[in-house]
């Protein structure tokens, strides 16, 4: 199996700066379905670094004790809560209209609801979708991989972003054995029908094809938090047009600036999630004098 790289001029042509006549909904909205009373700081993380990275509308469904969380920290989130959600008016995306989803941050493995709203996300989200966190537990049912084989029959991407504990979660009910990495994403991407970043020191995205291999982290990384800050990116790049391979290996590569460049003022010690996002713009910057 061939890993590549993408070079940092290949990266800087996807970046998707607003062309003249842009408005917020042309540029993309970003639907984040996050946070539980458990980790309302996942839906505030994740949220703001999709408005950072470019999403022109950025909305939050969430539980009541987390709206207003959200709401004080990022006022221009549009926020909603759960049980006012109709799931078949959630917006899909349209020609000149893109819009992707993030399910998963801040959910708890171990609490039902996590499962009915990955299910509810999966099912009635004409868009694509990036799981994380509790939702990648959720899609390990019958049920779920069901609903996700039928997204991308019909066409709608499906994106995993496992940590490595995640992606052992994944794999171990499929029977899934290799403690290769790139081998790793590549039976998940195909098992679960989809694209799988599967995070670390190095970071694989696989399509189920291609494998491409991300080595611009930092340890300063190594902090609680700082993967619902890539969900967010991650997402927010879906919402912009970006293929699913394209946004993955463009989040991450971006990430792993903004926490080069966090650092550089803060140290590694010090680097926080919030400080992550807080570098997005350097590491734009950076990327593009690299490319
Ligand atoms: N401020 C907030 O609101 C925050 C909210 N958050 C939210 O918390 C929720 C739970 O997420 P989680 O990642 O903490 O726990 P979980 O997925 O149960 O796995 C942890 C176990 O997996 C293992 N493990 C193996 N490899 C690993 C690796 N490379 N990286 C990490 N772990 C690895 C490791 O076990 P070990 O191998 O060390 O025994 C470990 O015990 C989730 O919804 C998330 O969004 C957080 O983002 C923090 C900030
Ligand atoms: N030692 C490291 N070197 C480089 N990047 C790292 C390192 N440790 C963690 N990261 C990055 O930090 C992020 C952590 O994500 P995750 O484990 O999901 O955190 P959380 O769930 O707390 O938000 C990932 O993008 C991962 O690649």
């Amino acid at each position: 199996m061939e890993t590549i790289s993408y070079s940092m001029a290949r990266l800087a042509a996807l970046v998707p700066y607003p062309p003249r006549d842009a408005n917020k909904y042309t540029r993309g909205r970003l639907v984040c379905a996050v946070g539980c009373d458990r980790y309302p700081g996942a839906a505030v993380l994740g949220s703001r670094g999709a408005e950072v990275m470019g999403a022109g509308y950025t909305q939050v469904i969430t539980d009541a004790s987390v709206a207003d969380h959200v709401r004080a920290a990022n006022p221009s989130v549009v926020v909603s809560v759960w049980p006012d959600v109709d799931p078949a008016q959630l917006p899909p995306a349209r020609e000149g209209h893109p819009c992707a989803y993030v399910v998963g941050s801040g959910y708890d493995a171990g609490d039902s609801m996590t499962k009915i709203r990955t299910r509810l996300v999966l099912e009635n989200a004409q868009a694509p979708v990036l799981l994380d966190a509790g939702s990648l537990d959720a899609a390990t049912s019958q049920k779920l991989r069901d609903i996700l084989e039928r997204r991308a029959h019909d066409g709608f991407a499906n994106v995993f972003t496992p940590h490595g504990g995640e992606a052992a979660r994944m794999a171990r009910p499929l029977g899934i054995e290799t403690d290769d990495a790139p081998e790793l994403a590549r039976q998940l991407a195909r098992a679960y029908c989809g694209t799988v970043m599967l995070k670390g020191p190095v970071t694989y995205v696989c399509d189920g094809e291609t494998v491409v291999r991300m080595d611009e982290g930092t340890a300063a990384l190594a902090k609680a938090g700082t993967g619902d800050v890539l969900a967010g990116m991650t997402g927010a790049l879906l919402a912009q047009g970006l293929s699913p391979l394209d946004a993955c290996v463009l989040g991450a590569t971006l990430h792993a600036f903004a926490g080069q460049e966090a650092a550089k003022r803060l140290t590694d010690i010090c680097v926080r999630a919030e400080d992550v996002i807080a570098s997005i713009p350097q590491a734009l910057m950076r990327l593009a004098q690299a490319g």
